[in-house]
């Protein structure tokens, strides 16, 4: 987790004070882009529920995000993401349940009130507004008058020069944060995928507040500069120190920018870990098949007990392993498994191995490179082994279980490939 090392921020006075304090508090602003960082908050959701007529999208979902952290919200298309980020910004309602920040219920407070920016999918710019007027937006609706913000009479209303001209600086200083300082005079329309993403991050950053809600912010840009913003999100995130709570469906952007992660599946958060430890120790065959790419290998009981000579016992529907644990290593030790090649793909540095097993299982193992040249391949069949520990053992339920069988209570390989084949 990203610890925050940021001072309390000021609260902006009252819009009363408004007169004696605008510089004051613009100035401040500014300097918050330029030198100290803005603060974070912690968020937390508790039991939060939402139904549309009779159908429950969110089912008691609870997460404590914290102060400064990036936590992203990953799952299937339809497990309810965005619903869940759209009720922690204001925009929709929950059924039931509550949310905090910094321990104070906000399930009162109107979107602006709750000091959330939230960045959508489709950048939500206004199409008629240049990069600078869509970038300022937030700080005139909060800094200006009514009728100042009229487009072209606003110019009349006296005694807002000064105020203006701090907008616009603001607006430079964020534009440049995020490389769009060249296009502040442009129209969206005139804009690439990427640089309307920018605007719609600086239009966040300018408001400075305390949780940024990303909803799929990068789906609609190609892979090359999804991996680009990737890593300037998250550069972001540590400059600006601030809490990001992302969504995505895609688990590679969820494992390579996160702290923490939150698989949601049907409506429920499943489980919720760091990136490593939901790949290494997953507590539902859900989360196991969710994360990773080639996907985790599952095989049954039965086809298990085979390889091993061991029965397994009813508490057990499913043994998962990921595709780096098998090792083609002659004579290695652990569960030996004999299987019919399939095909491989030279990944560069690794290579994708694709197997059958005489029960008809896929399987697939990484392996690097130069291991696969020596492989030795007979009538297309191949032989693996697979170390106990690197087996992770699945309830019925789809829950974890712990593995029913003790690396010291297994047959050697040898005679476990004899058993196997
Ligand atoms: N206004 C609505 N009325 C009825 N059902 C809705 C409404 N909004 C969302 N839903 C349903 O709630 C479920 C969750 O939707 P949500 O958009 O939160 O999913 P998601 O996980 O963000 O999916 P995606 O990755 O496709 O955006 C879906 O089945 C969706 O059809």
């Amino acid at each position: 987790m990203i610890q925050t090392k940021r001072q309390t921020r000021q609260r902006p006075a009252r819009p009363g004070w408004a007169g004696v304090c605008l510089a004051r508090r613009l100035v401040g602003r500014l300097t918050k882009h330029t030198g100290e960082p803005s603060v974070s908050a912690k968020v937390e959701l508790e039991n939060i529920e939402k139904s549309y007529g009779a159908t429950q999208t969110l089912r008691s979902a609870s997460l404590t995000i914290e102060a400064g952290e990036f936590m992203t919200l990953v799952g299937p298309s339809g497990c309810g993401k965005s619903t869940l980020l759209r009720i922690m910004a204001g925009l929709q309602p929950q059924s039931a349940g509550e949310i905090r920040i910094d321990g104070t219920s906000v399930d009162h407070l109107r979107p602006r009130e709750r000091d959330i920016a939230m960045v959508f999918q489709s950048y939500a710019l206004y199409p008629h507004m240049s990069v600078e007027q869509n970038i300022g937006t937030p700080l005139r609706i909060r800094r200006l008058p009514t009728a100042a913000r009229l487009p072209v009479l606003g110019r009349l209303v006296p005694g807002q020069r000064t105020a203006r001209r701090q907008i616009q600086e603001a607006v430079r200083e964020v534009a440049d944060q995020v490389e769009i300082g060249h296009l502040l005079p442009r129209k969206p329309a005139a804009l690439s995928g990427g640089q309307r993403q920018r605007v719609a991050l600086a239009r966040a950053i300018i408001r400075n507040p305390k949780v940024f809600l990303m909803d799929e912010p990068l789906s609609n840009l190609d892979a090359r500069l999804r991996v680009t913003m990737r890593g300037e999100i998250t550069s972001l995130h540590r400059r600006l120190g601030a809490t990001f709570i992302y969504v995505t469906h895609d688990q590679t952007e969820a494992m390579t920018m996160s702290d923490r992660v939150a698989v949601m599946m049907d409506g429920e958060i499943v489980q919720c870990a760091s990136p490593q430890e939901l790949y290494t120790n997953p507590q539902d065959l859900r989360v196991a098949r969710f994360i990773g790419s080639p996907e985790i290998n599952v095989v049954s009981t039965e086809e298990t007990a085979r390889w091993t000579g061991q029965p397994l016992p009813d508490s057990i529907a499913h043994i998962a392993f990921r595709p780096e644990a098998l090792d083609f290593t002659p004579k290695s030790a652990g569960i030996g498994v004999d299987a019919r090649l399939l095909r491989h793909e030279l990944l560069g540095h690794d290579v994708l191995v694709f197997l059958q097993t005489d029960q008809g299982t896929e399987i697939t193992g990484r392996i690097p490179a130069a291991q696969w040249s020596g492989l030795a391949v007979a009538d297309g069949r191949i032989a693996f082994t697979l170390r106990p520990e690197a087996l992770l053992a699945f309830a019925p339920s789809g829950k974890r279980a712990p593995l029913p069988f003790s690396p010291d209570g297994m047959m050697p390989a040898d005679r476990m490939l004899s058993h196997a084949s």
